[in-house]
């Protein structure tokens, strides 16, 4: 395949209790994205600053670890954030973040808005330890929204438990490094070949 129509994006998996993540906006689409957020980590470390807040919004920041803040989007709101989602339905205001954050350095996605982003949130699939994230490239949110559905359905729970076993063999194995890699592959193998 030309390496110009396939997924270049960097997936990472971000520690974002130790981060701070700014979300601008309190409407459908920023509850939307701070639910997505919090299914997948609800220890985020998440302020969200908007002119009013949807009633469920609220609910959602109650129950975890989000600071709401009463104001009109300023640039001061980006100090010391690491990650900012803007969420208005003020195309100027959203405009306004990318730029404000683009000089700060801080990575920036604006809802919806491909060529406002570094970045893209995904689908994301979490069975205990393992989590899987699906991107479409920005190409169709709703095949990353079936996939993460199929892949929730697909994979056991007890996925978990063989990670966890394999973390326990892990650690009583002995041996030099290479050792221990090609004992955890033998012992992996038929997961794959079968
Ligand atoms: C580029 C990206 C940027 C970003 O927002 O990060 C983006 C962009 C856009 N989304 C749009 C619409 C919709 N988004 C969803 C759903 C999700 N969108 C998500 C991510 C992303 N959306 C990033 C790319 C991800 C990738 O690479 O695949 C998910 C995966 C994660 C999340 O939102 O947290 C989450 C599913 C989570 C889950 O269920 O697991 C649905 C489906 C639904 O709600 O049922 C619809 C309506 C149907 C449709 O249009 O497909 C529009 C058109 C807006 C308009 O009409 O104006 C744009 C703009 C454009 O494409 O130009
Ligand atoms: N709702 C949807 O399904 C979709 C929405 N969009 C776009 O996404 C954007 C947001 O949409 P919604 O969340 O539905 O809108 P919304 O009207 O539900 O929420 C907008 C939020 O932004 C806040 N806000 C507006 N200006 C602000 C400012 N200057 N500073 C701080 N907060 C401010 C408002 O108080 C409100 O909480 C819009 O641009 C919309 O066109 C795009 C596709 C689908």
């Amino acid at each position: 395949m030309n390496l110009e129509n396939r997924n270049n994006l960097y997936p990472i998996f971000l520690k974002v209790h130790q981060l701070n993540v700014l979300i601008v906006g309190g409407g459908t689409v920023a509850l939307e994205k701070l639910s997505f957020l919090l299914k997948s980590s609800p220890n985020a470390n998440v302020k969200v600053v908007s002119i009013s807040f949807d009633k469920e919004l609220q609910k959602l920041a109650q129950e975890h670890r989000v600071e709401l803040i009463s104001d009109i989007y300023k640039a001061k709101y980006l100090e010391d954030q690491h990650i900012v989602i803007g969420a208005t339905n003020d195309h100027k205001t959203n405009q306004q973040i990318y730029i404000d954050a683009t000089i700060n350095n801080i990575l920036v996605n604006i809802a919806d808005t491909p060529d406002l982003c570094d970045f893209y949130l995904g689908g994301i699939v979490t069975k205990g330890n393992v989590k899987i994230a699906i991107s479409t490239n920005g190409k169709s949110p709703t095949m990353a929204k079936r996939l993460r559905q199929f892949f929730e359905d697909v994979l056991p729970e007890s996925i978990d438990d063989l990670v966890l076993n394999l973390n326990q063999y892990r650690s009583n194995i002995k041996g030099n490094f290479r050792e221990k890699v090609n004992s955890l592959n033998k012992l992996t193998k038929s997961i794959i070949y079968n």
